[in-house]
């Protein structure tokens, strides 16, 4: 996906959003902590966590549909909440999508784009109406009633509803995930290259990993009311900042290793050399994820496939450590070891591992000042 940064529609040159220290408390639990967050124009920003940890109260704290307990909301540069200030959601220069679509049942397509757009003068507002349906290729179906379009039709009837009123940033909650698995990928594109083509900047909140990867310059990362990380989607899940992202954004294990005088060794041997770590010697906890980890039969190896699962283009091997640690190892469809089967392992060569340090990615040995040690990737050593 191209890099955000094309003026938006008023043209200035204030992120679009920009979350300073938010927190929201629900008595005990905490559907916002602390949230810090700047959004560029034209940038479309995925958020992703676990139920529960808080994606639904941060796109209503932006959208003015709960206010901050502490810290401030900005958006397109005015300050819409902050510990004086409140601004009501009409105001605001936001627009929703929801799963469920939210579409009027009683009014016609282009009435319902129309919603937003009651401050318009008359034929400003056909016009308008008749321009963002032709953006979601609609107009043919504008005078149709809600129960008389395909799930992917309300999806982009509520995308189009939302751009209307030109807002500085689109807010979709989970939007594809009522529609059905074969309709998903089309509906995806097309609302991408929507937001896209018309220089949006939007936030969309996501459970599906693939989805936060695919279709993001960024990811945010929620867990507990905390972002744990934000992030280009490459750097999320080739350098996840801590425990949490590298087990959320996709399969990862974890073996205890040990780096001493730059070298990675763990129970499956030597992994890699970690530059700059010449002077240490450092336990630590190494990510591997089933990509990155190599296996082939060998009866003298104390490790042994325990299960075998066909996914169909690829077969993941689950295999079982001397000590008891699993590993998990993607195969090619056409390699499958059966269970049982002893196996040596090794980490794919280029692998450039994750080292944890308690619960945190670390690039240079702990206790020293990084400007003192360059975050130089660590390499596999074949
Ligand atoms: N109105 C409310 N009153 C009390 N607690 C709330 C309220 N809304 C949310 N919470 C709590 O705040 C936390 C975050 O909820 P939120 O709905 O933002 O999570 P989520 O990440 O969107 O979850 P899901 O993926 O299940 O939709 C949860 O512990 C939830 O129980």
């Amino acid at each position: 996906m191209s890099a955000p940064g094309a003026a938006g529609h008023d043209g200035g040159t204030a992120p679009a959003l920009v979350l300073e220290g938010v927190t929201k408390r629900y008595g005990d639990s905490s559907g916002a902590r602390s949230l810090d967050l700047t959004v560029a124009q034209g940038e479309l920003v995925t958020l992703i966590g676990p139920s529960g940890c808080g994606k639904s109260t941060t796109l209503r704290l932006i959208a003015g549909l709960e206010r901050p307990d502490e810290g401030t909301v900005r958006i397109a540069g005015e300050v819409v909440a902050d510990g004086r200030r409140f601004q009501e959601p009409e105001h605001r220069r936001v627009g929703l999508v929801f799963q469920d679509h939210a579409l009027f049942p009683h009014l016609t397509v282009a009435r319902n784009v129309a919603f937003g757009l009651d401050r318009m003068p008359r034929a400003e507002r056909a016009a308008r109406v008749e321009e963002v349906l032709g953006l979601v290729r609609l107009g043919h179906l504008a005078g149709r009633y809600p129960h008389e379009l395909s799930g992917g039709e309300q999806q982009r009837v509520a995308l189009a509803r939302a751009l209307a009123p030109r807002p500085a940033v689109v807010l979709l909650d989970e939007p594809f995930s009522s529609l059905d698995e074969s309709l998903r990928g089309q509906v995806r594109r097309d609302t991408i290259a929507t937001l896209q083509e018309t220089g949006t900047t939007a936030v969309l909140v996501t459970h599906d990993q693939t989805e936060a990867l695919s279709v993001g310059h960024r990811v945010v990362v929620m867990h507990d009311g905390l972002i744990e990380q934000a992030d280009t989607p490459e750097r999320v899940f080739e350098h996840p900042a801590t425990r949490f992202v590298a087990s959320f954004m996709g399969d990862a294990d974890f073996l205890p290793a040990n780096v001493d005088r730059a070298l990675l060794t763990c129970e499956i041997g030597i992994v890699s050399t970690v530059p700059g770590w010449a002077d240490s010697d450092v336990d630590v906890d190494v990510v591997l994820r089933p990509h990155e980890v190599a296996i082939r039969p060998d009866p003298a190896s104390s490790a042994h496939v325990y299960a075998v699962e066909y996914h169909g283009a690829f077969v993941l091997h689950h295999v079982r450590l001397a000590s008891g640690r699993t590993l998990r190892s993607w195969q090619p469809h056409t390699v499958r070891h059966p269970v049982g089967t002893p196996v040596a392992v090794t980490v794919a060569a280029g692998t450039v591992p994750t080292l944890l340090v308690d619960d945190r990615a670390v690039t240079s040995p702990p206790g020293r000042d990084p400007e003192d040690a360059p975050a130089e990737p660590a390499r596999t050593s074949r």
